[in-house]
């Protein structure tokens, strides 16, 4: 799966992602964490346009952060209100109206009997991670959620896990003589990719109690963790299909409010209503979504013309993304938490590597296997930062028994994107979590072993990231002779890194040692010519 909007954050400021609750499900009204002083590299700042570094970030960066003129802001308030086109108030209103709902899951205390339908055959086998992953995958996800506990787990072959209902008849009658004996139980996680409609409804007959696959949960892990409007809405994409199938079982109307088979007057059916304001709603978010991108998109191409360097941080759930852009950029405020999905929008941290050059780190969704295609489909579109970003890194997390299948997962959803092909054949693999394992190397060459909570490793890390942007971006290290009375020094600080300055007085002049893309240097041989 992937990633979204780009919010610019100087190096010590809360991350959308962060500064948010210990754990998943507070959705709305996260608490604030005061902003700090960025240390924000001059560079990145001279980038980002005249006298503010959070220009791009008020822009177009969305999100609930503490707004950027100071002011204190209510929980969800976005920040991306200037140029706004006229009716932008009354769109607002729509979007607001969009995103507020009935929760997915019950709220409280739950006690939950994690169910694993065991494939133990058929063709997509081979390439299952052992059972015992996916129970600790599915215990992760529910322990995620705020008073939710796996009290009992029960592993149960199947041979027909796309049958209607999942397991053969016995097995199915001997699970449910098991799971009505556990009287502490208050929901069962069935852990299926998605049940149809009808499946859960006969399970839940049976069993007495409320049935979740994964979809569900994932998705209700995702609404809790979105910060962003563009996350929020990319949510609300994906859950059109659940609605929908309520409506279908009967369940009823989008507003909870019980109504009577026919409307009066309007000579529609009750579910002719309900469908009909499903696509509208549908088309809304489609439409509210292209305006979100329609700014993302304007923010990458400033980006660009700017020519900060972009990295992509990408990995698998709960690998250490953030732990490892916490690392490389100092950033006080960014909150790595252990819990899958911790991060759902996509947020820009500056960082300086060993040339000195600016570099923007971009912290992204983690992936997952087995994950609903919905969800991957209304998330994908916020992967088109990574897109545009000079370098992948992509962070395994080496201590996971399954860190080759995390690989595999993460490599088919990058494949998924179509990146360029130099992008995706220059993917540079960090083997997070070194400290876990003593003594550990990268199998194979072109992998790097670090461990982002310890600062293991990081060095290296940084010297091979200034070379694969360097390769990346058509940068190179030069020396240039300017004259000091003229403007090209300043011009060279402005558009180039500076490594170094040697003046020679006697000449009135300076050996300038900098870093500059290939096109920058055509420019400033036609400002400059020798
Ligand atoms: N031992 C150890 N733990 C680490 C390391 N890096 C990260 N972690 C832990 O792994 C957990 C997940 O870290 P995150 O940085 O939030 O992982 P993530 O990949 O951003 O996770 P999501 O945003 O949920 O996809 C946290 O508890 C971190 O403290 C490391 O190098 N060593
Ligand atoms: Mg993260």
């Amino acid at each position: 799966m992937w990633a979204l909007r780009a919010a610019v954050r100087p190096g010590a400021r809360v991350s959308r992602s962060g500064g948010c609750v210990p754990r998943v499900v507070r959705c709305r009204g996260a608490p604030r964490v005061a902003h700090l002083p960025p240390p924000w590299p001059e560079r990145a700042l001279a980038a980002f346009g005249p006298g503010d570094p959070r220009g791009l970030q008020h822009r177009g960066g969305g999100g609930r952060g503490p707004r950027a003129d100071g002011r204190g802001g209510r929980a969800g308030e976005e920040e991306e209100e200037d140029e706004e086109p006229e009716g932008a108030e009354q769109e607002e209103e729509d979007v607001e109206e969009l995103l507020s709902r009935a929760p997915l899951l019950p709220a409280g205390t739950q006690r939950v009997c994690l169910v694993h339908p065991e494939v133990k055959w058929g063709p997509g086998k081979p390439l299952q991670p052992q059972a015992e992953w996916q129970v600790a995958e599915a215990k992760a996800l529910v322990h995620t959620l705020d008073n939710w506990s796996v009290v009992e787990t029960v592993v149960v072959p199947t041979k027909t896990p796309d049958k209607k209902l999942i397991f053969s008849k016995g097995v199915l009658e001997h699970l449910t003589d098991k799971i009505r004996g556990l009287a502490e139980i208050t929901a069962v996680f069935l852990n299926v990719e998605k049940m149809s409609g009808p499946t859960k409804k006969e399970l839940e007959a049976a069993w007495g109690v409320q049935v979740f696959d994964r979809f569900t949960v994932v998705l209700h892990i995702f609404r809790c963790n979105a910060r962003t409007r563009e996350a929020r809405l990319q949510v609300a994409l994906a859950e059109l299909p659940v609605l929908r199938a309520k409506l279908k079982n009967g369940a009823g109307r989008l507003d909870g409010r019980g109504g009577s088979r026919y409307i009066m007057g309007s000579g529609e059916s009750f579910m002719q209503v309900q469908q009909r304001l499903l696509k509208e709603k549908e088309m809304k978010i489609r439409k509210a979504l292209e305006r979100l991108r329609r700014k993302r998109q304007l923010l990458g191409t400033q980006r660009r013309r700017r020519e900060l360097p972009v990295v992509s941080v990408v990995g698998y759930t709960n690998s250490g993304k953030t732990t490892l852009v916490k690392a490389l950029t100092g950033d006080a405020a960014v909150q790595p938490r252990d819990q899958l999905f911790a991060t759902l929008d996509v947020t820009a941290h500056a960082g300086s590597l060993p040339s000195r050059m600016t570099v923007i780190y971009l912290d992204t969704i983690g992936f997952l296997s087995q994950l609903p295609h919905g969800l991957v489909e209304s998330f994908s579109a916020t992967l088109e930062d990574v897109a545009h970003s000079d370098v992948i890194l992509h962070v395994r997390d080496a201590s996971h028994p399954e860190s080759e299948l995390q690989r595999a997962t993460v490599l088919a959803a990058l494949r998924g994107l179509r990146l360029p092909a130099p992008l995706l054949a220059g993917v540079l693999e960090v083997h997070n979590k070194a400290d876990l394992l003593p003594g550990y190397r990268p199998p194979g060459p072109g992998a790097l072993a670090v461990s982002a909570l310890r600062g293991l490793g990081l060095q290296e890390l940084r010297a091979e990231l200034d070379a694969a942007v360097l390769r990346a971006t058509d940068r190179r290290v030069r020396t240039l002779r300017v004259r000091l009375a003229g403007a090209q020094l300043s011009w060279l600080h402005r558009e180039a890194t500076v490594q170094d300055v040697h003046v020679v007085p006697e000449a009135g002049v300076a050996d300038v040692t900098v870093i500059i893309s290939n096109a920058a240097y055509g420019k400033f041989r036609k400002l400059f010519p020798e």
